[in-house]
């Protein structure tokens, strides 16, 4: 399976030489668990590569102080009627916020508080996403090209991905006549 992440950094700084720069997919393999439609989900490719995501780490994880970045670019699909999307995840530490940045595409910016009160911004090229702490956040891609974001988070931040595995957001977002709808499960 070809990667979209081929070496693209044009530039660094000191900084950043010799750390640690991530790059993982996420694969319908590896994402059995947030999609609503399981039937659709087993009549197709597990190997099918739904995002991609780039990361630099600075500093070590856990380390208060710091701050991480990376791209995410989700490839366009669904699955059944609910479109490609990420894990989706609270933070460790639940009251670390995130900004999200659009660069291309379009998608839906997911995001549920504590009480699993859920609901969605839009995301466009040039659109800026404050997370506050305390809140899950996932993205869909809800266009036909490759949607891309970068994300700048606390380096102490981590990340739970238990509760949503395990629970889920509330609301899901499906595509309904063409367009995207945040509906109650
Ligand atoms: O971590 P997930 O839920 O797979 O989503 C990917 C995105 O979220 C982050 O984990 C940051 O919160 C980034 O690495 C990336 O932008
Ligand atoms: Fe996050």
């Amino acid at each position: 399976m070809s990667s979209i992440l081929e070496p693209g950094i044009t530039f660094i700084n000191k900084e950043l030489k010799g750390k640690n720069i991530d790059r993982i997919d996420r694969r319908l393999k590896n994402l059995k668990d947030i999609f609503f439609d399981k039937t659709a989900l087993e009549k197709m490719d597990p190997e099918t590569v739904v995002y991609e995501v780039e990361s630099y780490f600075p500093v070590e994880h856990d380390i208060e102080g710091g701050l991480f970045y990376g791209i995410t670019y989700i490839h366009p699909g669904t699955v059944g009627n609910e479109y490609f999307m990420t894990k989706g995840h609270f933070h460790k530490i639940r009251n670390r916020g995130e900004f999200y940045c659009t660069l291309q595409g379009e998608g839906m910016l997911i995001l549920m508080d504590e009480n699993r009160n859920t609901w969605a911004e839009k995301m466009y090229p040039g659109s800026i996403h404050y997370i506050k702490g305390n809140t899950a956040h996932r993205t869909a891609n809800t266009g036909n090209t490759i949607l891309s974001f970068s994300a700048f988070w606390p380096s102490d931040a981590g990340h739970d991905y238990a509760t949503i595995s395990e629970q889920g957001f509330s609301k899901i977002l499906v595509q309904r006549q063409g367009k995207p709808e945040l509906i109650s499960r």
